[in-house]
Order: structure tokens, then sequence, then C-alpha cells
């Protein structure tokens, strides 16, 4: 069953990744894997790359020169006694001492590394997430991609460059030996790999293991997150106690925690069988390595000073190879989650907001909709053929049953997507020629579900023109006391200054009504041409609710307003109301006229206007009967 629905198409949206990769094969990757890392770290702390490089490599000369030295030290212990040695012993000190510096040297320079590459990674990924189309944000796809690249994809990026350095700090310890190797006496060198390559077998093998063990559960780990933020995050705190889902969640989390433990249990005891075999294969290649050392010596092919340095330089190359092989190790893996970075930056890259180069006439005239349908990505048009026409200096309503697409209808005259079919004209041009910054600086959006966001309560209403210079505050008392947000504000304990979120110590919380009228302030204040509500009044108290619609009609001399509301009562005032059924206008008119056409909108209102009668009629009913 859980595997079944790993399977389905959203949890393996683009997952079609080779994890049937051959060991070799997983060896030729490598360069393709570290490609990328580079890139990033070569961009975020080139003068830090370069100088660990040039120290690693400093210190790989450094190891070199002790191995050789090591060498004649035991030459002349052996030849003249310790008297001998002890010129040969601190040369050989020093040796080690500046390899030392070397290698702090390198610690100070990567420690610069990984912070410098995390933030430029991310200020990416955050710039690549800004710069998409709204509509990117209604594709699975890309959601899914945006998502995996921030929660994984950076850290893994940080950790990549730690175990790159390791990487070239283990190559340079391997090659260092094999050069001194290779110096003592050239048949030597194939001793190195004869000793080497059955070790190195093992754990390129178990690094396969592991690397196949995290793609495999990669889908799995990123449900398993979404669980646990689900059971511990504040937005679903509350509804998951109030609907008894907590058995739920907690049902699901074992379920996955379970499969998720057997996986890795599957990768550890297969890597342990193979560490096993490793063991004892490497034995064989000690076996190997001394008994050519011996036959060396006994054919007087080495002398035994050599033979004495040569046993170090194999055990210092032996170590510097299982460091490397568990530092590609870790690069293999990270680049799954680095992949999903880089493929977020490469799809946001095709989905950049259109580049129209005119600038929006300053308050349009008129705003005409020719034929225009648009549909979601992946989903079936839910406009068609819209005509409309929007004059400055008058409100426009939108009204029609859940789903009849009006709030999309809202943010394409917004300018927020662009009509899959038809076009929009400001004031005769096609808005596809305007520059999207100077349209979105003529609308004020004012939301159904706007964003809380986490700051004061200053910002929250400035945040649309937070660049406006309002020394005393005037233009702000002024849009909340049109929003009745000011008296919100009164009753905060820090009035303007409180931080309006939960997530900060002293942060205080608001209740759906209020934040909306700070969200009402908020497009008040942006004070744009084009005003575009979508339900502004849904959560509000009946008297924040007249109040908005005072300011509302008082706001629409000189700009166009485009109101949504399912509250008909609202829509009586406005200078034409647009009726939208499953996508398509159905009618159009003023309330009169719509009134006296009989159709959907006549029924709809009725439906209203008969509810709010027998509610006055229970009311009276129960006054007589009290008295
Ligand atoms: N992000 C989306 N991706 C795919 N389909 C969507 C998306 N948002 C809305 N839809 C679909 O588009 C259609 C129109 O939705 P829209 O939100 O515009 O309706 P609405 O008239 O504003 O509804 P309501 O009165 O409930 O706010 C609906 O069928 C809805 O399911």
């Amino acid at each position: 069953m859980l595997e079944q629905e790993l399977e389905s198409p959203y949890w393996r949206l683009d997952d079609a990744r080779d994890t049937g990769l051959g060991l070799w094969q997983l060896v030729r990757r490598l360069p393709g894997t570290v490609r990328p890392v580079l890139g990033i770290i070569r961009a975020a702390a080139p003068g830090s790359a370069l100088t660990v490089l040039f120290l690693q490599l400093a210190s790989g000369v450094a190891a070199a020169t002790g191995l050789l030295e090591a060498g004649d030290t035991l030459q002349h212990l052996l030849s003249g006694g310790v008297l001998a040695a002890v010129g040969p012993v601190l040369l050989l000190a020093s040796v080690y001492a500046i390899k030392g510096a070397l290698d702090t040297g390198v610690a100070l320079a990567h420690a610069r590394i990984g912070p410098a590459v995390h933030r430029a990674a991310e200020q990416r990924l955050i710039a690549a997430a800004l710069a998409v189309e709204l509509v990117a944000y209604d594709d699975d796809r890309f959601y899914d991609r945006l998502h995996r690249a921030r929660d994984q994809g950076l850290d893994h990026l940080d950790r990549a460059s730690d175990n790159l350095v390791e990487l070239v700090g283990a190559g340079v310890g391997v090659v260092a030996a094999g050069v001194s190797l290779a110096v003592m006496n050239p048949a030597l060198l194939p001793v190195l790999v004869l000793g080497l390559l059955p070790q190195a077998w093992a754990v390129l093998r178990s690094a396969r293991l592991g690397y196949l063990g995290s793609a495999r559960t990669v889908s799995l780990l990123r449900r398993l997150w979404m669980v646990s933020g689900l059971a511990t995050e504040r937005v679903s705190a509350a509804e998951l106690r109030a609907c008894q889902a907590a058995p739920f969640v907690l049902g699901e989390y074992r379920t996955l925690a379970e499969a998720y433990r057997d996986q890795r249990t599957r990768v550890a005891v297969a890597q342990a069988r193979v560490g096993a075999v490793g063991r004892a294969l490497a034995g064989v290649g000690v076996a190997v390595t001394y008994g050519a050392l011996l036959l060396m010596l006994d054919a007087q092919w080495l002398p035994l000073a050599v033979a004495g340095a040569a046993v170090v330089a194999i055990r210092s190359a032996t170590a510097a190879l299982t460091r490397l092989v568990l530092a590609a190790n870790q690069v293999f893996e990270q680049s799954l989650y680095i992949a999903d970075y880089l493929a977020f930056l490469t799809d946001a890259d095709t989905r950049l907001r259109p580049a129209g180069t005119l600038a929006a006439p300053a308050a349009p005239e008129t705003i005409t909709l020719h034929g225009v349908g648009f549909a979601y990505p992946g989903s079936d048009p839910c406009l068609h053929d819209v005509d409309m026409v929007i004059r400055r200096g008058q409100t426009v309503a939108l009204v029609g049953e859940n789903g009849s697409g009006k709030t999309t209808l809202a943010k394409l005259i917004a300018g927020l997507y662009q009509p899959s079919t038809g076009s929009i004209d400001w004031d005769g041009t096609d808005a596809a020629l305007l520059s999207p910054d100077s349209t979105a600086d003529r609308v004020v959006l004012v939301p159904q579900d706007a964003v809380r966001w986490p700051h004061t309560a200053r910002a929250n209403v400035r945040i649309g023109r937070h660049d406006l210079s309002d020394p005393d505050d005037l233009l702000l008392r002024s849009a909340a006391s049109l929003a009745r947000a000011d008296e919100v504000v009164d009753d905060l304990p820090h009035g303007w200054d409180t931080v309006l979120s939960k997530y900060f110590r002293g942060g205080r919380e608001l209740s759906g009504g209020q934040w909306q009228r700070l969200a009402v302030a908020r497009g008040i204040f942006r004070d744009s041409p084009v005003l575009v509500c979508d339900e502004p009044t849904a959560p509000l108290d009946a008297r924040a609710e007249f109040a908005v619609y005072e300011s509302l009609r008082s706001l629409a001399t000189g700009r166009t307003v485009v109101l949504i509301t399912h509250r008909l009562a609202s829509v009586r005032h406005a200078d034409w109301i647009y009726v939208l059924h499953k996508g398509k206008v159905v009618e159009q008119g003023t309330h009169p006229q719509l009134l006296a056409a009989g159709g959907r909108y006549a029924e709809l209102y009725s439906l209203q206007a008969r509810a709010y009668a027998s509610e006055q009629d229970a009311v009276v009913h129960d006054e007589q009967a009290q008295r």
C-alpha cells in the first residue's frame, strides 16, 4: 500500500533517477557530481577555495618530504647510530611542524567556505523564487522542487562543500604517499596498488550501497518531514486537535517511519556484510604487501631503512584512501539533494515573469478584456471567453457561486496571471507588452486570504509602499482609520510597534477580522489607481464592513475598483455587475437591470434577501412570544 502511494505521481514527480548504477559508473559520475558544487564554491568563496587548494597541495608536498625524510632518518640510525640520526630527526620534526601549520591554514580557510556557500546558494534560491511568475506556484511540480531545494538542497550543498575539501585533502594524501614510494623505489608503486585494491573495492561497494539506499528513501524521507511538520507546526495545531486527527497523523508517521527504518537497516546490514568481506580482503592485501616487501628485502632490491619507510607510507596511503572514499560516498549521497537544488534553479529560469518593457499608464482610463480564457497548470480551463470593460471612476462587481472563476479573473485583471487565450488591454495597449513592475505599481490587491506578515502593525500596513516617506504617520493613520484598523492598533500593548506574530517572544496574535482590517488599511495606504478587492470584508463585523464599504465608495472617485463579494447587498451600488458561472460571464448589468432580468443574479439576491427576511420574522415572532 505504502509502496504504491510512494510511486504515485505526487510523491515521485520527477524522481526517475537511475538507481541501477554499477560501481564503475558511480566512479565515473564523480566529476559530474562534483562540478556544480565546485561552481558554487568558486562563486561564493573563491579566495578561501584557492587558499585551501594551495595549502593542501603544499601540505601534500610536506607529507611526501616527511615520508622520504623518514627513510633517510632510518638509514642514518641503522648505519651511524643515534647520534648520526639527530640531525635527520630534527629535519623530520621541522617538516612535520610545517605540515601542521599548513593543515591549520587549511582548516582556517575551510571554515569560511561552508557558510559562504550556504549564504550564496540560499540567496540564489530566494531570488529565483521571487522572480518567477505567480502561476508557477499553482504548478505542483514547481512547488515540490522549490521545497526540496529549500529544505534539503541547501543543507547538503553546505555539507558537500566540506566533503569536497576532505576529498581533495585525502586525494593529495594518497598521491603524496604514492609519489614518495615511487621515489624510494618505483617497484613499490604496484605493491601499494595491490595492497589498496581490496580495500578500495570494499569501501566503494559500501558507498554504492549507501548511495542507492538514500536514492530510494528520498521521497519517503520527504514525506516523513511533511508529516512531522503537520504534527509540530502552529498552523495545523488547532485543527488537528479539533477534528481529532492526531491518531491519523501518528499512524501515518509510524507507517512511514517504519518503512524508513527498515530501508536504512537493510542498507546498514548489507554495508556491514561488505565491510566484513572488505576487512578479510584488506587482510589479504596487507599480507600481499608485506610479503612483497619481504621478497624485495630478501632479493636485496630494497635496503632495510627504505622498507621501514615504505611501511609507514603504505599505512598513510591506506588511511588517506579510506578518508577519500568516505568523502566521495558523502558527496554522492549529497549529490541527490544538490540535484534537486539545481533542478529548481533551472526550472525557475524557465518561469520568469514576462518581460514587457512599456510603462503602464499612470491611471488607466479603461481596462478591456477580449475573449479571455485561463487554465491553471495541469488543469482544465476555468475561464472561457470573457469580455469585459472596466472604466476609471467606476466600481465593477464580480459575483457568482464558489469556483465560478472570480478570484482567478481578479488576478488576471491585476496582471498577476497572463491569459491563456485572448488578451487584456490597458488603454488600448496589450498588458503583455507592459513591464510587470509598472503594472503592479498601478494595482492594489486586497485578497481573500491576506498575508499575516510576522512584523509590527506598522510594517503590516506600510509593506505595500514600504519606501514611502510618512514621517508623522499621517498617511498610515488615515488609511487605518478608513479601514477601522486604528481601533485594533489602539488596543495593542505597543501600538503600531507591536509585533504581530506568536513566533516571537512577546508577539501578539489578532483575530481573523482584525487581521483583515489591517489588510484593507494596507490596500488603502498603497493608494494605487486600480483597486481589486476579493471578499475584502468576509471576516469583518457589521460595523467594520459598513465602514469599509463607505471608504471604498469614496476611494472609487478617480480610481478603478473591482469588487468581488458574495454579499449581494454590498454590490447594489456598483456601477456594473458581471455574473460568472463556470468560468463564463452569463449576465451583466446594473443591480436594477439584473433584478428585472430575473436570471441567476436575481435568484441569488432573492435567496439572500429571503434569508434575512426570515431571520427578521423570527426575531419579531420571538419578541411577540415574550410579550
Ligand atoms: N491554484 C489552482 N490550481 C488549479 N485550479 C484552481 C486553482 N485555484 C482555483 N482553481 C480552480 O479554478 C476554478 C475557479 O476558482 P476561483 O478561485 O477563481 O473561484 P471563485 O469564484 O473565486 O471561488 P470562491 O467564491 O469560492 O472564492 C475552480 O474550479 C477552482 O477549483
